[in-house]
């Protein structure tokens, strides 16, 4: 029988019929100031930590690029130090102050990052504050013959912490981004033709927080990712540029190892880059496995 034309019970019963109940007079305070505060009752709680905080916050932001501001939705991961003699951070104050920051119109650049760190830290009444921020940077990419462009993406990463006590900031960036990779062994030994696919590079990489003016580290860190590679990728191709950009592959075959020494060489180079991790994991197209090479580097240790 349809139910449609039925008088259904109302909505309050509805829910009571499925199990709901009123709430019970309680003994608890529901004032905020008679509430004990657990997080700030001092006793020994055995070591302090070095982060404690939340992570997983999807939020809209307004980014600082070299072409102008771009509006995307980033992940937070938003932390603080904890001293031995409190259990707790007072979390709610994290998301806090992420909707007072975005509601004076933030722009996100490493400068606001650093500010929004020492905030942290102030707010919390801690030592350290930190933040890693990720999210997708768009970029124009024109095609290699025909300069017919189209938007690009590469997933970016940017951890800064300021530390209250010695009043310096430190500042970690980073990308990942999908190019072309030929195999040189293929080229090498077959006939004709030589097997290739889709290569995922990932690099990170610790600045110098002082030689920072004028660097784009994402477009630095994009081009040591791309120009290193078989062949970048393109989001709109005619047959001259898929002409040119099978070519472009074939003149420049790559193995994983390849591609992570080539790209470590570029950052090596950088005056702003002081330590790096570099990884190519490529989607084999002869095989069903990946393969995958790193390199992490201090430039303070070598
Ligand atoms: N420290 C801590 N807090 C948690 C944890 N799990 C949940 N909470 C959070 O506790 C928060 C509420 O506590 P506080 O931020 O200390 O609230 P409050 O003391 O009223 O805030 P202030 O007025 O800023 O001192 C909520 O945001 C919860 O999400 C946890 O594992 N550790």
């Amino acid at each position: 029988m349809s139910t449609s034309h039925v008088a259904l019970p109302t909505k309050a019963e509805r829910h009571k019929l499925f199990g709901s109940v009123p709430p019970i007079k309680g003994t608890k305070p529901t004032e905020k100031d008679k509430m004990v505060d657990l997080q700030n009752t001092p006793k020994n709680f055995l070591f302090a930590l070095d982060s404690v905080g939340i992570s997983n916050v999807k939020h809209p932001v307004n980014i600082e690029t070299p072409d102008g501001i771009q509006a995307t939705v980033a992940t937070f991961e938003l932390t603080t130090s904890l001293v031995q003699d409190r259990k707790g951070i007072n979390m709610s104050r994290l998301t806090e102050q992420l909707d007072a920051y975005h509601n004076q119109g933030w722009t996100v650049s490493n400068a606001s990052l650093i500010e929004f760190a020492q905030e942290l830290a102030e707010r919390m009444e801690q030592t350290e504050g930190q933040l890693t921020i990720r999210y997708p940077w768009f970029f124009s990419r024109k095609a290699p013959a025909t300069g017919l462009s189209g938007l690009m993406n590469a997933d970016v990463m940017h951890r800064v912490s300021y530390n209250l006590e010695t009043g310096t900031a430190s500042v970690t960036v980073g990308l990942v981004i999908n190019v072309t990779t030929l195999c040189p062994c293929s080229k090498e030994i077959s006939e004709y033709s030589a097997h290739n696919q889709r290569g995922y590079i990932t690099i990170e990489a610790g600045l110098d927080e002082t030689s920072l003016d004028g660097f784009d580290w994402r477009v630095a860190l994009l081009d040591a990712a791309e120009s290193n590679a078989s062949a970048p990728l393109h989001p709109v191709l005619k047959r001259p540029d898929e002409k040119r950009a099978t070519e472009i592959a074939y003149e420049n075959p790559r193995f994983v190892e390849d591609m992570v020494r080539l790209i470590a060489a570029d950052l090596y180079e950088m005056k702003q880059v002081v330590n790096f991790f570099v990884e190519c994991r490529n989607e084999e197209s002869i095989h069903q496995h990946d393969a995958i090479a790193s390199i992490t580097f201090d430039k303070r240790e070598n």
